[in-house]
This record gives structure tokens, C-alpha cells and sequence, in this order.
């Protein structure tokens, strides 16, 4: 569905992408997992044409995006820092997503479901980082696009939200829809992803299931099994 071939990105000096091949399967979940800094969140912006690649080409359903960006009406997208404007209420945001979009949207329901519906009222700068994390995930899920986009969708979530985040993201799975997160919370990534694609140095170190990365790195519990792919790479 999405192919990344060949992406080089430098900032200045600083060449954070070598080139990365990576193909992101329909209908599945990928986390594009890696160590602080070693660009996952800026290949999800070159995705979406937030940074632009020095080299290389995207296609998604086998079509360059060259030039043709139609392609983000069909995905949503989960920033890992959502700098809302503080003055403005949580209803508001919303309001100004749903204008800005014309797409009918469960918004609704999904206030419901994080428990917001008594902050509706409340300016955004207000919310403490959790309740401001779940108004992003309201406004990146309420379009029921097709492919999701999650950066670091746990950050600042309590236990019990972490859970009802899973159970909407696996409701989500069963419809067909194909998610691509990165998350560092390596129990959430276990449960709910098909696919591991590693980035270390600029490239993809390792890509496939979490049986075939346990099975590669010999590590039977999936956080020591990244651990080891880290270590062994960087030795
Ligand atoms: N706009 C920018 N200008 C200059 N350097 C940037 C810019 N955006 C990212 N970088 C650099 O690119 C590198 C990769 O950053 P990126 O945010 O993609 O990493 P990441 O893998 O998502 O990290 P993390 O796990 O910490 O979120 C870092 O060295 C960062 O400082």
C-alpha cells in the first residue's frame, strides 16, 4: 500500500535517513520502531509532506506522490506533540477539524469513549497532558479514514486509557484499516502491531513479524529482543 524506496533526509549535516526501503502492508498494523533520534517521526512527515526527502520515492497503492497528494484525504494523523492553540476550547478544536475536513465525523463517540464530554467546555492550555492527548487521538481518529497514522499514541495515557486506546485500535484492525505507529512502550507495540520495521542509523536493521524478530535475535520476550537487535547493531 505505501512504499518507501530508497529515502535519504539530511537536516544540514545531520543525515538522518540513508535510505530506507520499507513497504507498509493493507490492512495490517507496522510500528517503525528505533532509538531516540533515528527518525522514525521524520519519515512519517516525509509520508505526509510535512519534511521533504533530499532522494528518493514514495508511492502509495503504487503510484508516486510526486505531485500528487490526494492520497492524505484516505489517512489521519496522530502527531507526537500537538501544539494546540491554548485559548480555545476542546468543542471548538473540534468544531474547526470537522469544518476544515466537510467529512461526516464520530466525534461524539469518541469523546465519549475517552471520557471528555466534562471538558467540552474547557480551554485547551486547561487540560492536564493526558486529557490533551486523548482530545489528539479524538481528532485523528474521528474521520474513520482507512490508514491511521499514530505517533507515540500512549504518551501521557493512564493505565485504564492505554486499555481503552488498545481496544479501539483493535476494533479498528478488525475493519480492515492499516495503522502505522511508533510508540516506545514496547508491551503496547507487542500487542498490537503485525509488523516490526527497526530503524538504526539511518536504515532499516531489521523488518518483519514479532515471531521472526524473537526468532532472529533468539530472545523469546519481545522488549529483549529489541534490545538485543540495538546491542548487536551497534557493536
Ligand atoms: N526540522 C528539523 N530540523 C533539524 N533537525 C531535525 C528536524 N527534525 C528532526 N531533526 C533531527 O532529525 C533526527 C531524527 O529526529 P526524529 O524526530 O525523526 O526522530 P525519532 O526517531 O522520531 O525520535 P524520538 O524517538 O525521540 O521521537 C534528530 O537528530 C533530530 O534532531
Amino acid at each position: 500500500m505505501v512504499e518507501f524506496k530508497d529515502i535519504h533526509k539530511k537536516f544540514g549535516k545531520n543525515e538522518v535517513l540513508s535510505g530506507i526501503n520499507l513497504k507498509i502492508q493493507k490492512g495490517k498494523t507496522t510500528a517503525i520502531l528505533g532509538p531516540n533520534g533515528s527518525g522514525k517521526t521524520t519519515l512519517i512527515k516525509i509520508l505526509l509532506g510535512m519534511n521533504h526527502a533530499n532522494s528518493g520515492e514514495i508511492l502509495v497503492n503504487n503510484t508516486s506522490i510526486r505531485n500528487n497528494w490526494s492520497y492524505r484525504k484516505n489517512m489521519d494523523y496522530l502527531p507526537q506533540i500537538a501544539n494546540f492553540p491554548g485559548n480555545i476550547k476542546v468543542k471548538e478544536i473540534i468544531a474547526m477539524m470537522k469544518d476544515l475536513r466537510q467529512q461526516t465525523a464520530r466525534d461524539k463517540e469518541l469523546t465519549a469513549y475517552f471520557e471528555l464530554k466534562p471538558y467540552l467546555n474547557t480551554n485547551l492550555s486547561h487540560l492536564s497532558g493526558g486529557y490533551k492527548q486523548k482530545v489528539n487521538l479524538v481528532l485523528s481518529l474521528m474521520f474513520d479514514s482507512p490508514f491511521i497514522i499514530l505517533d507515540e499514541p500512549t504518551s501521557g495515557l493512564d493505565p485504564l486509557s492505554l486499555i481503552k486506546l488498545k481496544e479501539l485500535l483493535k476494533k479498528e484492525q478488525e475493519q480492515g484499516k492499516t495503522i502505522l505507529i511508533t510508540s516506545h512502550i514496547m508491551s503496547f507495540v507487542e500487542e498490537i502491531s503485525d509488523h516490526i520495521s527497526f530503524i538504526l542509523d539511518g536504515k532499516v536493521y531489521f523488518d518483519g513479524s514479532i515471531g521472526e524478530l524473537k526468532s532472529t535475535t533468539g530472545k523469546a520476550n519481545f522488549e529483549y529482543a529489541i534490545a538485543n537487535l540495538l546491542k548487536t547493531n551497534h557493536a
